[in-house]
């Protein structure tokens, strides 16, 4: 299932504008890897170039390659919306499809993939992936209710189980907890440490703290300078980023003193 990432020599442009400019990292699979970094240098675009997300930005391409367990997702071949199957995304704000019913949330994804199937099929389906998101217990009685009708937080693990029901391999988080509530940050956080028996998980994250309970490895990005492209400026252990990194930026980012 989950699957490890390799980046080579990454360039991501919005039209002629270099926003992320060579990006070598290796993201193993079945662990957490936090990106942090000061706003504007990069990190939401090199994370939704790891399942071809940015391209919906008319004129955004890459240069480089990104292979996930040795595939190569730029390949002529290969078809963003497989790619995107692959690669699930959560995003910062919970956005369920808000009139749609709890359960039809949940098998969303799969009907994109315009899959047909039986009531059984699905029913297991949207039990699995809610039981998985931590959500089955609060939801079972109403799964016919809209998926606008849970709190900020059971929205958030909606779209976790709609990110899951199609068993992605990698799964993205932009800031996933950054409009949840502290209790709710907390559920997700535990959260992401039992999804990544299963998943790759690759998580932005402007919360230091977030970043050092929830990561295995830390990658830390950074602006060469105004109007300058962003910069992976180093990666690793998150013990050894947070303790000891290699490079005196990381640890100013980290101490707080920019950013
Ligand atoms: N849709 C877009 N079109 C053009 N430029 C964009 C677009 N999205 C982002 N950019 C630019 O790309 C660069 C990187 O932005 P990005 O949002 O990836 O940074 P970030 O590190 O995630 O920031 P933040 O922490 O504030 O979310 C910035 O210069 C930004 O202005």
């Amino acid at each position: 299932m989950a699957k490890s990432i390799d980046v080579s020599d990454l360039n991501i442009y919005y039209g002629d504008f270099l926003a992320v400019e060579g990006v070598n990292i290796a993201i193993p699979a079945r662990s957490v890897t936090a990106f942090i970094g000061p706003s504007g240098c990069g990190k939401s675009t090199f994370l939704r170039s790891l399942n071809r997300m940015h391209e919906v930005i008319p004129g955004a391409h890459v240069q480089g390659k990104v292979l996930i367990d040795g595939e190569d997702l730029y390949a002529d071949e290969m078809d963003p919306v497989n790619v995107r199957r692959m690669v699930g995304m959560v995003f910062q704000r919970p956005n369920p499809f808000p009139t749609m019913s709890i359960y039809d949330n949940v098998l969303a994804g799969q009907k994109l993939n315009s899959k047909r199937m039986k009531k059984s099929e699905s029913d297991a389906i949207v039990e699995r992936s809610l039981r998985s998101a931590g959500l089955w217990a609060e939801v079972k009685d109403r799964l016919s209710r809209p998926g606008s009708g849970l709190s900020g937080g059971q929205q958030q693990r909606l779209c976790i189980a709609r990110a899951i029901s199609v068993e992605p391999e990698v799964l993205l988080m932009d800031e996933p907890c950054s409009a949840l509530d502290p209790i709710s940050t907390s559920v997700i956080e535990d959260l992401i440490h039992e999804l990544k028996e299963k998943y790759t998980i690759v998580i932005v994250t402007h919360n230091m703290q977030q970043a050092a309970r929830v990561s295995d490895e830390t990658a830390f990005f950074n602006l060469s300078g105004v109007g300058k492209p962003g910069k992976l400026v180093e990666s690793g252990r998150t013990e050894k980023i947070f303790s000891n990194p290699d490079e005196e930026a990381t640890e100013a980012y980290i101490q707080g003193r920019f950013g």
